[in-house]
């Protein structure tokens, strides 16, 4: 497989492919600014024509940056599942996914594509998470909650049962959401307030 990525989140996922038995060919990354990892030979799009056999996983952490990429790439994506997690049997996750160390699915979730559900997250029955969306570590999404595209969720934050947070949304670390969260809103603090929204996406 080919991760595109090579920064920070890209050498967590590679460790995760290693753990799962797989071997990670190469890394993509068109980004002349990234912090690239040692010892790893990166390549460029330009050369994708000899790699179109290859499955893919975009390892960027940025949910917008993520979407853009997955224009420039085959479809030939796949999802990673750490072998620490814990998906239950009848959770449907899409391909494009990563589920990162120590992450607990329950039952009837649904996730979409390109998602990071990252280390040791919990996300409880009946939860719809759409496409891009990251999920930081150690972040407790209850029963029965919605995520819209592309939003991000900080680490260590918690979201009560039954509530629907729009697309493009920020939950700053540590944030508490008791309520509906509109598309775009940046919330923070305990019980999270919308302090701005987001202008991207709109
Ligand atoms: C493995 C990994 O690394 S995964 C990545 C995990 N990353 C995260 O969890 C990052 C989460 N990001 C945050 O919490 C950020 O602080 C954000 C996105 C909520 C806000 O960042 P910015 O847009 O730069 O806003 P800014 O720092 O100007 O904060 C705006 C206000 O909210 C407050 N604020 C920001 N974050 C928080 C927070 N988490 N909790 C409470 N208050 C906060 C600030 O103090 C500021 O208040 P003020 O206007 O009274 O001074």
């Amino acid at each position: 497989m080919c991760l595109y990525g090579a920064s920070g989140h890209g050498k967590v996922v590679k460790q995760i492919a290693n753990n799962l038995g797989m071997d990670v060919a190469f890394f993509f990354d068109d980004n002349p600014d990234v912090k690239l990892l040692q010892d790893t030979v990166v390549k460029h799009t330009d050369e994708l024509n000899e790699f179109t056999e290859h499955n893919f996983l975009i390892s960027i952490g940025n949910n917008r940056v993520r979407k853009k990429v997955t224009k420039k790439l085959p479809n030939n994506f796949i999802k990673l599942i750490d072998v620490s997690s814990s998906v239950a049997d009848n959770a449907v996750v899409n391909n494009g996914t990563v589920i990162m160390p120590k992450v607990v699915i329950n039952s009837d979730v649904k996730i979409g594509e390109h998602v990071i559900i990252n280390s040791a997250a919990v996300v409880d029955h009946d939860c719809v998470i759409d496409s891009f969306v990251h999920i930081s570590p150690n972040a407790t999404i209850t029963g029965n909650v919605k995520i819209g595209e592309g939003t991000h969720i900080g680490a260590g934050a918690t979201v009560i049962p039954n509530i629907t947070i729009g697309k493009w949304v920020t939950i700053g670390a540590g944030t508490v959401i008791i309520k509906d969260i509109p598309d775009y809103a940046v919330v923070v603090g305990n019980p999270g307030k919308i302090v701005k929204y987001n202008k991207y996406e709109r």
